[in-house]
């Protein structure tokens, strides 16, 4: 598709955070002429709701519009889904069935196997036939192979990043993986909980999820695509008291004559063409290089005193976690530059 087309865009769940990061990029797309906004609740369908909604967005004026896939794939181009897990499972099927484009943030489409689904998710999945026609939208290695396109959850794409090149490479053993993530309160969306109130979260630290996080068989899916021995991952989220931010510190033990060299060539390799991916010639990054840009940023070593090699992999969980990734998506998805759309630099300081 040509550089210069013209696209209107549908996106359902802008008063979510989220949706409303998906909006701010999109209204500065060079390729996105307009952009309709859908909502769930009839008595919220006003401008008058939405700039108090999202009071940051004053004098937008947003309006949402009733959702109905008939007249979304008549009037608009493309559909962003910014909706929590178990929406689009029940809205999916016309778009699929049209072959409309559709990008969804959610993780309702991001596995093959639905029983997979119903048992990290606690909740019925989509029908097997909708999730073959989804793809995984991991934009630094997948290209979009379907017009249904699951963008990675927010731990998952931190993760899989940093472990990517040594896992394709078989530069680790197999059986080793250990990843202690890290995030930031709005990882958990908007709704207000015990463990995301102030007086809870502010200046502590807490392990949620142990052992029964979401992205693990997210995680391990991919992996295993890259390599077929890896048999599962130890794995820890932790939510930290900063708004925006991920950062999943991996270790896993080196195969036989790894050497520091070596690690560098591989990530070298890998990444010296993704625009979003910045690999540190030296230390490790910190969450706030990245926050307010789609950049992953990682860094590394090796301890031979150990043989563990050590990756700490950071990003915006609402840019290349959610937001900034779905446009990464979507320009791959219509042949747009890449960066089209996304801020060249991090908010600093
Ligand atoms: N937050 C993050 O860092 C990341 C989030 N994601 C995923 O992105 C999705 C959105 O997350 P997030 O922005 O945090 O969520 P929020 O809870 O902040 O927002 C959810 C949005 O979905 C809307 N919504 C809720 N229920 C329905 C429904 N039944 N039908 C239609 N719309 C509905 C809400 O509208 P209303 O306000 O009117 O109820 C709101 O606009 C989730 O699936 C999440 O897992 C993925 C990666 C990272
Ligand atoms: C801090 C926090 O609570 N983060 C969320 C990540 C949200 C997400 O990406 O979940 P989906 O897989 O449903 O898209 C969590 O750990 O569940």
């Amino acid at each position: 598709m040509e550089e210069g087309k013209e696209m209107k865009v549908g996106l359902l769940g802008a008063t979510g955070y989220s949706g409303a990061v998906l909006y701010s990029l999109l209204k500065q797309h060079p390729n996105v002429t307009h952009i309709d906004l859908y909502g769930h609740h009839k008595e919220t369908e006003t401008a008058e709701f939405l700039d108090a909604a999202i009071p940051a967005y004053l004098n937008e004026h947003l309006q949402l519009k009733e959702f109905n896939a008939a007249s979304i794939m008549n009037d608009d181009d493309v559909l962003f889904f910014a909706t929590p897990s178990g929406v689009t499972k029940q809205l999916a099927r016309p778009f699929i069935e049209k072959k409309f484009p559709v990008i969804d943030l959610s993780g309702d489409f991001r596995f093959k196997n639905s029983l997979t689904y119903s048992k990290w998710y606690n909740k019925p999945s989509a029908p097997d036939e909708l999730l073959q026609a989804a793809c995984y939208g991991l934009a630094e290695f997948n290209l979009p192979a379907s017009p249904y396109i699951a963008n990675p959850g927010c731990y998952a794409t931190a993760t899989l990043l940093g472990l990517a090149p040594l896992v394709i490479d078989n530069l680790i053993i197999p059986d080793t993986i250990i990843v202690d993530a890290k995030s930031g309160v709005s990882g958990a969306g908007k709704k207000p909980s015990a463990s995301n109130h102030y007086t809870f979260i502010n200046e502590n630290a807490w392990l949620y999820k142990l052992n029964k996080h979401q992205h693990i068989p997210e995680i391990v899916q991919q992996l295993q695509k890259w390599n077929a021995n890896i048999p599962a991952i130890q794995f820890t989220t932790t939510l930290i008291p900063v708004t925006r931010g991920i950062m999943a510190t991996i270790y896993v033990k080196a195969a036989s004559n790894v050497t520091l060299e070596k690690l560098r060539r591989s990530f070298q390799k890998h990444y010296q063409h993704k625009k979003f991916v910045r690999i540190l010639t030296d230390g490790v990054p910190s969450i706030k290089e990245v926050v307010g840009s789609n950049y992953c940023d990682i860094g590394f070593d090796y301890n031979p005193a150990t043989n563990t090699i050590v990756i700490v992999s950071v990003i915006d969980n609402l840019m290349k976690g959610a937001a900034g990734q779905a446009v990464q998506n979507f320009n791959n998805l219509f042949g747009f530059s890449e960066e089209a759309g996304l801020p060249s630099l991090p908010i600093f300081p």
